[in-house]
């Protein structure tokens, strides 16, 4: 159904192997490594020293891409794992020989490897943060054609078609939390959060349809700011003008293809 191969300047990526109508389920898949609510760094390094060594492989063997404020906040967060868990472990707490001693530079490896892989799935989901060995190679576009849901029943994670796509072409998320916002907060999340520039078809102002989306967007967003700003003023609240601006935006995000949760909350 699908490939990873090579995605130009985006590292790997997957892409279809055949036409995959809307609603085709790509993967599912089940987590490499997985954070709960609530959980910290030290959670991710203490949980990736208990996988098998096939899955360790696995994992070691995603994408990486860090900037160096990130590099030495890591460093900081993984030499003090190291001390005190060593610590404890000396004392018995912990079964030395079980899982060996600490490693702070695979720490760091294990840290910069899961930030630039993880997805999050939701403040509703049994995890809150994952990755996962194949679909972590997806890429993100600002107007995807795949969405992923985490299915807590069955632990996994879907992801499915939101529209057709064609054979040989690339396999997209969101990493984002949201849709429809404006470039500038766009690039800067994906800038700060995973160290890329997107050029996505939304992103790329070559284009007269990146131009075009983007009047849209901005000129939505100044709607509906108006619209907030309107209601938390105490203004009566206007169904009409609330069923225009919900209506707007599901316009907008049809007119840039986008389908999915968002579209259908909406
Ligand atoms: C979850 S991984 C995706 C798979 C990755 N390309 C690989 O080679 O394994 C996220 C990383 O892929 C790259 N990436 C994803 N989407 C991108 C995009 N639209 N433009 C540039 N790089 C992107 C960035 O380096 C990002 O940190």
């Amino acid at each position: 159904m699908y490939e990873i191969r090579t995605a130009g300047l985006k590292g790997l990526g997957v892409f279809s192997k055949a036409f995959l109508p809307r609603g085709t389920r790509i993967f599912s898949e089940a987590p490499l490594l997985a954070i709960r609510s609530g959980q910290t760094a030290g959670d991710i390094y203490s949980a990736s020293r208990f996988l098998s060594p096939e899955d360790k492989g696995s994992l070691l063997g995603l994408s990486t891409h860090v900037t160096n404020e990130l590099k030495i906040m890591r460093w900081s967060q993984a030499a003090w794992y190291t001390l005190t868990n060593t610590v404890s472990e000396i004392f018995g707490r912990k079964g030395r020989g079980v899982i060996g001693w600490p490693n702070p530079k695979e720490h760091v490896t294990v840290l910069n490897i899961f930030r630039n892989n993880a997805f999050n799935l939701g403040a509703s989901s049994l995890f809150q943060q994952a990755v996962f060995p194949r679909i972590s190679r997806i890429n993100h576009s600002c107007v995807p054609n795949a969405q992923g849901n985490f299915h807590d029943e069955m632990g996994r994670f879907n992801v499915h078609a939101t529209r057709d796509i064609e054979g040989g072409e690339e396999v997209t998320l969101n990493y984002l939390q949201e849709l429809g916002t404006a470039r500038e907060s766009r690039q800067e999340r994906l800038w700060g959060g995973y160290g890329f520039a997107c050029e996505c078809p939304a992103c790329d102002l070559s284009l007269e349809r990146a131009r075009q989306g983007e009047k849209r967007r901005v000129k939505m967003h100044e709607e509906l700011a108006k619209y907030v700003e309107g209601m938390a003023s105490g203004a009566v609240l206007v169904l009409e003008a609330e069923l225009e601006a919900v209506q707007r935006f599901i316009r907008l995000l049809e007119g840039e293809g986008i389908a999915g949760r968002e579209l259908s909350t909406l």
